[in-house]
């Protein structure tokens, strides 16, 4: 049966957000990112969420907002944040209704993408600020170990170490161009 959602998962920094509006733009998708939906309804910043509120309300309420949106879009490419399969049935909700696309990186690499950016609660150090490099990296090996088992239920995944954005478009295109509607 084709389809017309894709859904990108992977950890952060394997570039969800930034791969999903160019691939949009190339099958001719709409774009939404679910961290920016989840900012707009909220109001509020990602990063303060999780420092006023906590995880655990951060989850109900990306779970919420994606069964909400979920069963409303038609030709669309979903960015989900990088825990957004971990948690609760979203995984088997996001594989039964699109294709679900594991963008994989490794921890060498999650690092060089991430290792100045400050909009990421989960790699910050507990007074909020950025973490030296080498516990970044053992952060991200960490919990990637934890995640990978739900990333590779993914319909299929794509390496984007040493590759370019570029790159990476075309080989989801060519892998997509006969499964999608
Ligand atoms: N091959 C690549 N694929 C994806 N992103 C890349 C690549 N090379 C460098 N980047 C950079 O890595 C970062 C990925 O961040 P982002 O798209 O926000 O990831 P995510 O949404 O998965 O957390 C961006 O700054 C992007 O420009
Ligand atoms: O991996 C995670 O648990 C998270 C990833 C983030 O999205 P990106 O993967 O787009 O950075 C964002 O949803 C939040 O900070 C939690
Ligand atoms: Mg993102």
């Amino acid at each position: 049966m084709k389809k017309s959602l894709i859904f990108l998962t992977g950890f952060m920094g394997s570039g969800k957000s930034t791969i999903g509006p160019i691939l949009a733009e190339k099958i001719g998708y709409d774009f939404i990112d679910l961290d920016e939906l989840i900012e707009n309804i909220e109001g509020q910043s990602i990063v303060d969420i999780f420092k006023e509120k906590g995880e655990i309300y951060f989850r109900n309420i990306e779970r919420k907002i994606l069964r909400e949106m979920i069963f409303k879009l038609s030709k669309f490419v979903v960015a989900l944040g990088g825990g957004t399969v971990t948690f609760e049935n979203n995984l088997y909700l996001i594989k039964e209704i699109g294709i679900l696309i594991y963008l994989k990186a490794s921890p060498e690499t999650l690092v060089q993408r991430i290792k100045f950016k400050m909009d990421r609660p989960l790699l910050l150090g507990p007074d909020g600020k950025i973490l030296p490099e080498d516990i970044l990296l053992e952060r991200i090996s960490t919990l990637l170990k934890i995640r990978e088992p739900f990333y590779l239920q993914s319909d299929f995944y794509i390496s984007t170490d040493e590759k370019d954005i570029k790159d990476t478009v075309e080989e989801i295109l060519k892998k997509i161009e006969d499964k999608i509607a």
